[in-house]
């Protein structure tokens, strides 16, 4: 009632009671008569910062039909009172850190090469091992191939962000290439087996990106084994037993992708898009290593 007098008195204003909360603490005041020359009088302190903002000006918006563009966006800038940004609207994505693993000889390391390909502004991090070159591989590209007594140099240094002993050999992920990489806005790629990518849970919990690589099947799993050739068959067995026990682990990554006997290419495309989605998230994750 107080309210409704008070605006009475003011001939520019008028009290809108749709726009009360059932308690009010600020009602609100809105103008009615956008084009007439407000007097000088004391603009009251009623007013909400909404109704502020939302000042119309003495300036005419021209017929949307028949107005020049240009014309119309600088009306509708000052009508608003303010001119349009043209800074990104999202803000700029944070980088991030994809853990990809998954049994041996799933196709991990194929991924890799393909996304190494296809993407930039992504690092894959250079595993140091102690396990020996594979035919074809290159120091310092696939892996850091060091010495049993390096590696445990660099452990004792504390260089490493996480290591372990994999079918008797050293696997580990240096810090300061991620924390290199980091900085110049990189996404980071770490490639780990299931153990790895355990350990780097406890780290790293909800912060970086899990993705667990899959075969459409045990069976394809193992025929893929056999035919890359490279292992003993005694590694052989090793690799598939232990890989029944390593499936179980699923449930702890965040995405599961299949990697299909000659899909290899599905395959990356979907880690893709996986990346372009976690690059879209209004809540980023924000690692520190
Ligand atoms: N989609 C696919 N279809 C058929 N063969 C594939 C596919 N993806 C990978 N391979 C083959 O499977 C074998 C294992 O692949 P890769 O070495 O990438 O596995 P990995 O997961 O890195 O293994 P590890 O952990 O033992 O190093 C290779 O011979 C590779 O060419």
């Amino acid at each position: 009632m107080l309210i409704r007098r008070l605006c009475a008195t003011i001939p520019h204003f008028s009290f809108n009671p749709l726009l009360l909360t059932k308690k009010p603490t600020t009602p609100l005041l809105i103008f009615h008569q956008f084009n007439q020359k407000i007097p000088n009088l004391q603009t009251p302190k009623l007013i909400s910062s909404m109704a502020e903002s939302r000042r119309p000006t003495a300036a005419p918006i021209p017929a949307v039909e028949t107005a020049d563009r240009n014309e119309l966006y600088r009306a509708l800038e000052t009508s608003v009172g303010s001119s349009f940004s043209s800074e990104p609207l999202a803000p700029k994505p944070r980088p991030l850190v994809i853990v990809i693993s998954g049994p041996s000889g799933v196709g991990k390391d194929c991924l890799i090469k393909c996304l190494r390909e296809d993407r930039e502004n992504i690092h894959f991090v250079v595993t140091a091992t102690s396990r020996p070159m594979r035919p074809g591989e290159v120091h310092g590209k696939d892996y850091f191939f060091v010495s049993k007594e390096e590696f445990l140099k660099m452990v004792e240094n504390d260089e490493l962000l996480e290591y372990a002993l994999v079918y008797g050999e050293y696997k580990g992920i240096p810090k300061q290439q991620i924390r290199d990489y980091m900085a110049k806005g990189y996404d980071i790629v770490l490639r780990v087996d299931i153990q790895g990518a355990s350990t780097l849970r406890k780290i790293l919990g909800d912060s970086a990106m899990f993705v667990f690589l899959v075969a459409e099947s045990e069976s394809e799993l193992v025929m893929r084994l056999i035919d890359r050739r490279t292992e003993s068959k005694e590694a052989l067995l090793v690799r598939v037993a232990t890989a029944k026990e390593e499936l179980r682990q699923m449930k702890n990554f965040d995405y599961v992708v299949v990697n299909a006997e000659g899909k290899l290419e599905s395959c990356v495309k979907v880690v893709e898009s996986i990346i372009d989605a976690e690059k879209a998230k209004v809540v980023q994750r924000r690692v520190m290593v």
